[in-house]
């Protein structure tokens, strides 16, 4: 009964997030192409914290971001909106894809997860190791493994060859070895530049053709995409790395293990969950917001976990300055 209370109070929420991330968005887009991160990453946040403070709720900010490169950000521990309850925890990216946005290029994108509290990771702001697969291939993975082994498995689960197998990997030079130990096995590696929350989420989406996603990013797009992942019917394994004893110790503060694997529930424990994007500009889950009569046309995608659904939304806003 009190989750079934609970889950009424995530779906009640939908159409608020979704407004977040849409405003969020919006003031994003006069900096595409603009070359200014910061800027970029300032407008979008101030703009979902504005709206995040207009909901009926208590959220804390339990996954924000920032602390690598300095962006600005909403604050791990900050507490927003209008009411005392329900208690809401809150991941947030306000620009996933800050480079490309600001490069002018696809692959960007402003997104939210939310769940009740105490049910989402408290992550900090470092490098995450994950491996992200679809529903044919969950429960089919470790990330410890072997990648060879992992391809293996995968192909077996989707009825593929592996040489058929498509992996989104993204392109760094820490990956350099593992690319190389993929491309020998025959699969084909879809290198991306940034935004690893649309590469993993992308193994639930059918049209995307993406069988698995691997490799080192960022913590809180980690905890984000398995909010999405989970109730898309995928998995997602994820590893701290931390780089130092400082970041080590940052670990063990918020109780989070850095020596073992966390499986999908260490990392979202609940399918009353609700994730939320929408396009800055075009990407593999989403369009870009497009410029039309003097309006904006704004794409989201919405994935709800209690009825495991996702839906794709799209709204018209004026131009016109919100108050
Ligand atoms: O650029 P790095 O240091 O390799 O960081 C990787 C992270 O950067 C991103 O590509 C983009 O992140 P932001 O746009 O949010 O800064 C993430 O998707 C990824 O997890």
């Amino acid at each position: 009964m009190i989750a079934e209370k609970r889950a009424d109070s995530m779906q009640a929420l939908v159409l608020d997030f979704l407004r977040v991330t849409e405003k969020a968005a919006i003031e994003a887009l006069p900096w595409v192409g603009s070359g200014d991160k910061m800027a970029a990453d300032a407008s979008a946040t101030n703009e979902m914290r504005k709206q995040l403070n207009r909901i009926e709720m208590q959220g804390t900010i339990v996954i924000g971001e920032g602390e690598i490169d300095e962006a600005p950000m909403l604050f791990i521990g900050e507490t927003l909106g209008q009411a005392s309850s329900p208690e809401i925890d809150i991941a947030v990216d306000p620009i996933e894809g800050t480079t490309p946005a600001v490069n002018g290029q696809n692959n960007s994108l402003t997104v939210i997860a939310a769940a009740p509290k105490g049910t989402l990771l408290h992550a900090p702001d470092m490098y995450m190791k994950k491996i992200a697969v679809g529903p044919k291939a969950k429960g089919k993975i470790n990330l410890d493994a072997p990648i060879t082994e992992t391809l293996e498995a995968v192909a077996e689960a989707n009825g593929k060859q592996v040489r058929e197998l498509t992996v989104m990997i993204q392109d760094r030079p820490r990956h350099r070895e593992v690319i190389e130990e993929i491309r020998s096995t025959g699969a084909r590696v879809n290198l991306f530049q940034d935004g690893d929350v649309i590469s993993s989420v992308a193994t639930c989406i059918e049209q995307a053709n993406v069988d698995l996603f691997y490799g080192i990013g960022g913590a809180p797009e980690g905890v984000l995409a398995a909010v999405a992942v989970r109730s898309l019917g995928g998995e997602v394994q994820a590893k701290l790395m931390p780089r130092n004893e400082k970041e080590k110790e940052r670990c063990s503060k918020m109780g989070v293990d850095t020596d073992r694997v966390l499986q999908h529930d260490d990392l979202v424990s609940t399918d009353e969950c609700l994730f939320i994007a929408t396009g800055i500009t075009d990407n593999l889950l989403v369009g870009g917001i497009e410029t039309m009569n003097g309006k904006y046309a704004v794409n989201s995608m919405v994935v709800t976990g209690t009825d495991c659904e996702v839906r794709y939304m799209r709204s018209i806003h004026s131009m016109a300055p919100d108050v």
